[in-house]
């Protein structure tokens, strides 16, 4: 992390209408530090306020990253305490990865059970402050040269409070939450 980006990543348009997207042009191995997720930090109340101004412009791409800081917390923090990242206007390439389902996040480890190919991690960089950290992309399998690389923004599609409608899944997996959604 410490070095920044030491892999040769490439922004590409999808194919399958998912606008860009970003792949490794080497292959790589599990375990691989890919980027940072660079964003504006700010709280979950003002993303709310932001996402209302941009639903009314129907805007199309949202980037906001939750960070549920602070972690060294036992406490639920209130929507104007948690932070979140949002990369819509500043940001580096974390901001073009696109979602496709991995894991069963209740269980935050342990079992996958679905096929993205990265995992955002909460990284603390010397800092004594537990309410900030930087989030980083690992890869937890494996990767092809050329495989589009993709995490699980864990959205819920049926969010109906949300004020950016969620976007229809493309993502083509078989353990896809919106299709299973869909065809109920
Ligand atoms: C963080 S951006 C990713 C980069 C984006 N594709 C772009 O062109 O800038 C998140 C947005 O990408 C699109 N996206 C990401 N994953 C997708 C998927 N699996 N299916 C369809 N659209 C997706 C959605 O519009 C989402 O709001």
């Amino acid at each position: 992390m410490i070095c920044g980006l030491c892999k040769y990543l490439q922004v590409f348009a999808t194919s399958e209408g998912k606008g860009w997207g970003v792949r490794s042009v080497t292959a790589l191995k599990k375990g691989t530090f890919i980027c940072e997720y660079i964003g504006e930090i700010v709280t979950n109340q003002e993303l709310y306020e932001r996402n209302k101004e941009r639903a009314a412009k129907k805007e199309e791409h949202t980037y906001p990253v939750l960070l549920d800081a602070d972690w060294g917390s036992e406490r639920i923090l209130k929507d104007e305490e948690a932070l979140c990242l949002d990369a819509t206007e500043f940001g580096n390439v974390g901001r073009f990865i696109n979602h496709r389902l991995e894991a069963d996040r209740s269980l935050f480890v342990a079992i996958r059970c679905g096929d993205s190919n990265l995992i955002e991690i909460p990284v603390e960089v010397e800092s004594p402050d537990h309410h900030y950290y930087h989030v980083a992309f690992f890869t937890v399998r494996d990767v092809e040269a050329m495989e589009e690389l993709t995490w699980d923004y864990g959205i819920e599609f049926d969010d109906i409070y949300h004020p950016i409608k969620a976007f229809k899944c493309k993502c083509g997996s078989k353990y896809c939450r919106n299709k299973q959604k869909i065809q109920r």
